[in-house]
């Protein structure tokens, strides 16, 4: 009962249902036999008004299957497939059921248990009885309407129905009441359950109609509780009953009830049981109450439904796994497809790769081959390229490494009245008109080329333009500018002082090529030129290109020019400044004539005093091979070369003109010297040939501008330059080798052949030694160099001492001195440990060589209170060959003397023999062994015309002092001097 209790409503339609049946049995088994009929009637009455309603609201066709006045079956089976009732509904209540089945009207007279009618009918049934739910009115259960249902149940449902409708159909007035009331339809779900209650009121209704109808009526049934219509009902059921029957008949009843619970209670159970797992949502849910075949049958149709859907899904998925395989195959067709054409497009692509790789391996090959040619010819070029350098510079080499230009000036403004002294002119040769006492004559000289007043500065510069081309290819050059003041030296290496481009002189020029040339190159070789500026004042060396006003004025020492300074610099103090350009130089040069004009003063410009030296260093590397050449130009304009008797000076100028006269001397000697090929060159008797000498010596390649003056007044110095420049244009140098890296092992070379032919020499000294007569009274004094000092009043005799010699020469320091491990040499000891012991060891050659030709010819000569000797003048008609070097070489009997200190007064002496008159005296005396010189190096160009000479005259009875003798008293003893010297004694000493 505690189940029954909480099972609430459900308890109540049990306990309902119950007590129908027991009563309607009770009933039966009381026997009341009109009771029965009654009911009978009434039941059959009430289906006839609910059949006949039902006809009429669906009209005659549509309750085609239910008769008007059906049996309980007929009107069963009439209404079992729904469509009526859900239409009759619909129509009471518009849209109470959504969706009416009708097609199965057919089927519903086919057998029961056919799954499709059932389940159509089953779906009509089910909405409408979930819509008398809705709405409030008594229901009945699905299987009433199967057979053996409760047709009563669905008779009282109709009549509700019916009832509502004509309550509806008068208005609605009131409150609609048939056993109870209508909910409204917004009432909200009530359970099923509790539907299912109704059939107990239905009956209730319709007992109390049958029993007491005004009562039930009467009793309003929303206050019904189950309770109170069991108890109405019980008491209904009672009344009629004899007190004697009550105690039976409750006793009937209440075991029935129990009997009945316990029943349901028990299949409840059995049926949780066999469906545990049966979803709540079941129809079995619903109706497990229900009698079992009902819901046997329910379960069945249920069944068949989940039959027929799985049916359905598992068509649609068989479907849809169709059209998924459909779609698969198609893509994997289509995939099948794009494979193919990838599978070509990669063939295609491969076969033309290969096809281009193939070209590609074709076009590779031909191009190395091309690369191979291309190499081939660009060595080939290389190689024609040098060998076209090396045949250019073998034909500057055969040329002569000694060239001289003569060039004359033209008239200056104010000149043009002027006659001139220039006879002829050619293209190597030059006439110069004279004037002496037995007329006129013509002096002609030849040079390499001679460019007449007209010659513009390009001109003169083109035929100096491959020397320039040397630099670069690592020669050393050297281009001077020679002749007396005045007469365009400097026009010719700088230019006139408004310089313009077409004026502009050799060393732009010669600069302007260098970088031209080098930018031609610098594919090949790569070039560094830079530049220095100095000037020799006095044989004092200034830098012109300090900028900062500091050492103006003479910086250097007197030491400071080395002949092998490691960077290949003769003067590495002065600034060397680095040039890329024309304009660089040019504002270089600016600098440097600024600074010189320092020294200038109104009436004497510094410029004709001192020689100036643009020198230009190139250092070339090769870019394919690395190796480095280096090359040197010295652009020189020297001092004026006129004599200094003429320029009639005295004091500053007169040691100033000392000074150029005795840098010039030496640069005879050297000239002289290299002529000669003197093992010895005095390049270190002055400033300017210290300075030149990488540039004078076998290794350059040297060019002489020789300049004069075509005024008549000038003639004298005119025919002295152009002499000079003869006897430098005899000079034979040898060919010229370029700066490379071997250049040490070169001069080592040099060295050792120096001193070949010193030892050659001296052996030959000894073998002509025999022959002479050693003088008697003669004293020997060794000096501490080891030379011996003769000093004998008569005759200058014997002599060095040969095995001294010997030793000098084979036990002298080698050159370069060879350094013991961890000793070094500096070049001051290169310089002294080569030159000062050369000039030693000619001096004492000389002396021998002097005294042998003196005995030769018979004495005449005489000797100073020094020891000098001084020979007669034919000595030096006689044998040219072996004098030129001394005439030359005056600064060494200086040295030898040991009387280095020049004062003014030696200066005043060497002075009267300036190097212009030296040479002047030479070549008087060469014309006469022009056939038998041994200096005549160029047989094709004569060294000079045949001149008469007053003074070449008076040589032959007049002997000669050697010019720069001096006198210990200051006089020159018992010297006998030519009218030319008396004359420039007399007005030096003015
Ligand atoms: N070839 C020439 N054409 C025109 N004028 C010239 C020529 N040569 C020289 N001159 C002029 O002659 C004058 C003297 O020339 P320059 O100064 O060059 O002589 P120099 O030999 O250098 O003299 P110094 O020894 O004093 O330096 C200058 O006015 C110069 O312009």
């Amino acid at each position: 009962m505690a189940s029954a209790t909480e099972g609430g409503g459900l308890m109540s339609f049990t306990v309902a249902s119950v007590m129908e049946d027991v009563l309607q049995q009770h009933g039966n088994g009381l026997g009341d036999h009109d009771l029965e009929y009654r009911r009978a009637e009434e039941a059959a009455s009430r289906r006839y008004e609910a059949a006949n309603w039902l006809r009429k609201m669906v009209g005659v066709v549509g309750a085609k299957d239910l008769p008007a006045e059906p049996t309980e079956e007929g009107f069963r089976l009439g209404l079992r497939s729904g469509i009526i009732l859900c239409k009759v509904l619909n129509k009471v209540q518009p849209g109470a059921i959504s969706k009416v089945v009708e097609s199965p009207c057919d089927a519903i007279l086919v057998a029961d248990g056919a799954p499709l009618s059932a389940f159509q009918y089953f779906e009509n049934v089910r909405n409408f009885l979930v819509a008398i739910q809705e709405m409030g009115f008594p229901t009945f259960e699905a299987s009433d309407l199967e057979q053996g249902g409760k047709a009563s149940r669905i008779v009282n449902c109709v009549l509700a129905i019916k009832s509502y409708d004509e309550w509806k159909q008068s208005g609605g007035i009131g409150v609609w009441k048939f056993g109870g009331s209508i909910k409204p339809p917004s009432l909200g779900k009530s359970s099923f359950v509790r539907k299912n209650s109704e059939p107990f009121m239905n009956s209730l209704s319709r007992t109390s109609s049958i029993n007491n109808e005004k009562s039930l009526s009467e009793t309003d049934s929303n206050k019904l509780s189950n309770s109170g219509s069991l108890s109405t009902l019980v008491r209904a059921v009672l009344s009629d009953k004899k007190p004697e029957d009550v105690p039976k008949l409750i006793e009937t009843l209440l075991s029935k009830v129990v009997e009945e619970f316990e029943n349901r209670v028990t299949n409840q159970y059995e049926l949780v049981r066999a469906a545990p797992r049966e979803s709540t949502s079941s129809p079995n849910n619903r109706s497990f109450l229900k009698p079992l075949g009902e819901r046997e049958r329910e379960e069945k149709s249920f069944k068949a439904i989940k039959k027929d859907e799985t049916i359905q899904k598992s068509q649609i998925v068989e479907e849809e796994k169709k059209n998924r395989q459909f779609k698969q195959l198609t893509i994997f067709n289509q995939q099948q497809e794009d494979i193919e054409g990838l599978r070509q497009t990669l063939y295609t692509t491969r076969a033309g790769m290969q096809f281009m790789q193939k070209k590609f391996q074709e076009e590779f090959s031909s191009l190395g081959m091309h690369i191979h040619g291309l190499a081939h010819a660009a060595s080939g070029y290389h190689r024609v390229l040098e060998e076209n350098r090396k045949l250019y510079n073998q034909v500057q080499d055969l040329k002569g490494s000694i060239r001289v230009y003569c060039r004359v000036r033209p008239f200056l403004p104010g000149q043009s009245n002027f006659s001139s002294t220039i006879g002829n002119m050619e293209d190597d040769t030059i006439s110069i008109n004279t004037a002496s006492r037995h007329g006129k004559s013509l002096k002609s000289f030849t040079f390499n080329k001679v460019f007449g007043p007209s010659a513009s500065q390009e001109e003169v510069f083109s035929d100096m333009q491959p020397l320039i081309r040397s630099v670069l290819d690592g020669y050393n050059v050297c281009i001077f500018a020679y002749g007396q003041t005045g007469s365009g030296k400097t026009f010719t290496m700088s230019g006139p002082r408004d310089l313009t481009e077409k004026s502009q002189g050799v060393n732009y020029r010669a600069l302007g090529d260098l970088f031209l040339l080098a930018e031609q190159r610098k594919d090949t070789i790569r070039y560094d030129i830079a530049v220095q500026m100095i000037e020799i004042y006095n044989e004092h060396v200034r830098d012109l290109l300090v900028t900062d006003g500091s050492n103006k004025r003479y910086p250097f020492s007197s030491n400071e020019i080395r002949n092998s300074s490691q960077k290949g610099l003769s003067v590495p103090d002065a600034s060397l400044v680095p040039v890329s350009s024309t304009f660089d130089v040019i504002d270089l040069m600016k600098v440097g004539h600024k600074n010189r004009a320092v020294g200038s003063t109104a009436l004497n410009d510094r410029s004709s005093r001192s020689h100036s030296c643009l020198t230009v260093h190139v250092q070339g590397r090769d870019l394919t091979s690395g190796a480095v050449l280096r090359g040197c130009m010295h652009l020189v304009d020297l001092a004026g070369s006129e004599r200094v008797d003429k320029s009639e000076v005295t004091g500053d100028r007169l040691k100033e003109a000392q000074h150029i006269n005795r840098s010039l001397s030496a640069l005879g000697d050297v000239i002289a010297s290299l002529a000669h090929k003197n093992p010895h060159v005095p390049y270190r008797n002055s400033k300017l040939t210290q300075l030149l000498q990488d540039s004078l010596g076998g290794q350059a390649k040297t060019l002489m501008f020789v300049h004069i003056s075509p005024e008549a007044d000038a003639v004298g110095e005119t025919i002295s330059t152009l002499k000079f420049a003869e006897r430098v244009a005899t000079v034979e140098l040898g060919a010229a080798r370029v700066n490379n890296d071997t250049s040490d092992v070169k001069e080592l070379k040099e060295q050792v052949a120096t001193l070949k032919a010193a030892l050659a020499r001296k052996e030959a000294e000894s073998q002509q030694n025999k022959i002479l007569t050693t003088p008697t009274g003669s004293e020997k004094h060794k000096t501490k160099t080891g030379e011996v000092e003769i000093h004998n009043n008569n005759i200058m005799t014997k002599k060095s001492e040969s095995c001294e010699v010997e030793e000098i020469t084979v036990n002298s320091p080698p050159w370069p001195p060879v350094a013991s491990p961890g000793q070094t040499y500096r070049d001051e000891d290169r310089s002294f440990g080569s030159s000062e012991w050369v000039d030693k060891v000619m001096v004492n050659n000389r002396q021998d060589e002097m005294r042998r030709v003196e005995s030769l010819w018979g004495g005449g000569g005489t000797t100073t209170d020094n020891g000098i000797s001084i020979l007669p003048e034919d000595f030096y008609r006689r044998d040219l060959s072996s004098d030129t070097s001394r005439i030359f070489s005056e600064h060494s009997y200086n040295i030898f003397m040991g009387n280095n200190n020049i004062t003014d007064d030696l200066d005043a002496v060497t002075s009267d023999s300036s190097e212009p008159d030296l040479l002047w005296q030479f070549n008087q005396s060469s014309k006469i062994t022009t056939t038998t010189s041994t200096i005549e190096s160029k047989p094709k160009k004569p060294v000079s015309k045949p001149i008469k000479s007053p003074q070449f005259r008076n040589s032959n009875t007049v002997s000669r002092p050697l010019a720069s003798q001096k006198l210990t008293n200051g006089t020159r003893g018992t010297k006998q001097l030519g009218p030319a010297d008396m004359k420039r004694k007399a007005s030096v000493r003015h």
